[in-house]
C-alpha cells in the first residue's frame, strides 16, 4: 500500500538529515513541508519561539502531549540539559513509529522517553510509573479539544506546580477556546500569547505560554 504522509516525511529526513544531527533533521522536515506536503508540525517560525523558551526555561522535567513525527520533540530534545527528562505521549502507533526513527535519526533516543498511548491514560500514572514530581514544562499540540481536560488532569495529579510552564500550540488555528479562555481568565496562570504563523504559511496563529503561579 502506498506510504503515509509521516512515512514519506521519515524518506526526506533519511534522504536529506546527517545521522545525529538534530539541525538537519529539522531543516530536512521543514523543507518536506514547505515545498512537498504540508504536514502539522509546529514548524521553523514558531519553533523558534519554542526554542527560545526551551533555553530561557532550561527545564529538567518535560512532557509533550502529541508526539505526532517528533519534529517538536527533537526542536525540544536537543536543547536539554544534561540530565534533563522528557517524556512524549503519541496514540497512535504508526505515528510513534516514524517519531521513534525521526528522534533516532537525530541521536535524541537517550534523552527522550516515547510512551505510546493516551494522556488521559498516562497522565494519572506518569509519577508512579516514571518517578516525576512535577513538569517544569509541558508542550500541548495534541488534538485541540483535549488540551483543556488534560491541563486540568495534570493539575490534579500534582504534575503541575509553581512555576510550570504550559506551552500550548494552535491557539488560533485551529484554535483551542475553551483552553484558552481558562488560561487567560484563571487567578492561578499567567499567560501569554506569542504571535506567528501556522507553519509553513502566512495565516496567523501563535503559542500560549501559561506560567501556573501555584493555587
Ligand atoms: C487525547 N490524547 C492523546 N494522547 C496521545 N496522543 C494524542 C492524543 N490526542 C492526539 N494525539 C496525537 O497527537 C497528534 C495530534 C495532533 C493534532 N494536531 C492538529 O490537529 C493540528 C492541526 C493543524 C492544522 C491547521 C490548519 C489546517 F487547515 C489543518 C490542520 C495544525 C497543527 O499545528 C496541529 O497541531 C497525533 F496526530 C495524534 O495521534
Ligand atoms: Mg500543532
Amino acid at each position: 500500500t502506498r506510504k503515509s504522509r509521516p512515512q514519506r516525511l521519515l524518506k526526506a529526513v533519511e534522504g536529506k538529515a546527517t545521522l545525529g544531527d538534530p539541525q538537519s533533521v529539522i531543516t530536512a522536515i521543514d523543507h518536506f513541508c514547505r515545498h512537498k506536503e504540508w504536514a502539522m508540525n509546529v514548524g521553523d517560525e514558531k519553533g523558534s519561539i519554542l526554542d527560545s523558551l526551551v533555553i530561557e526555561l532550561s527545564p529538567v522535567n518535560v512532557l509533550e502531549l502529541g508526539t505526532y513525527c517528533g519534529y517538536s520533540t527533537v526542536r525540544i530534545a536537543r536543547l536539554l540539559p544534561p540530565g534533563a527528562r522528557f517524556i512524549t505521549l503519541e496514540f497512535n502507533p504508526d505515528y510513534a513509529a516514524v517519531a521513534r526513527q525521526v528522534i533516532g535519526w537525530a541521536g535524541l533516543e537517550d534523552k527522550v522517553q516515547l510512551v505510546e498511548g493516551a494522556s488521559g491514560d498516562w497522565i494519572p500514572r506518569l509519577r508512579e510509573h516514571f518517578g516525576v514530581q512535577m513538569f517544569d514544562l509541558v508542550f500541548l499540540d495534541h488534538w485541540k479539544d483535549q488540551y483543556l481536560p488534560d491541563t486540568k488532569q495534570l493539575e490534579e495529579c500534582g504534575l503541575i506546580q509553581k512555576g510550570t510552564v504550559l506551552l500550548a500550540d494552535n491557539v488560533i488555528c485551529p484554535g483551542t477556546p475553551d483552553y484558552l479562555k481558562y488560561v487567560r481568565n484563571s487567578p492561578h496562570y499567567d499567560s501569554r500569547y506569542y504571535r506567528s504563523h501556522l507553519e509553513y504559511t502566512k495565516v496567523e496563529d501563535g503559542l500560549e505560554k501559561s506560567v501556573f503561579l501555584g493555587f
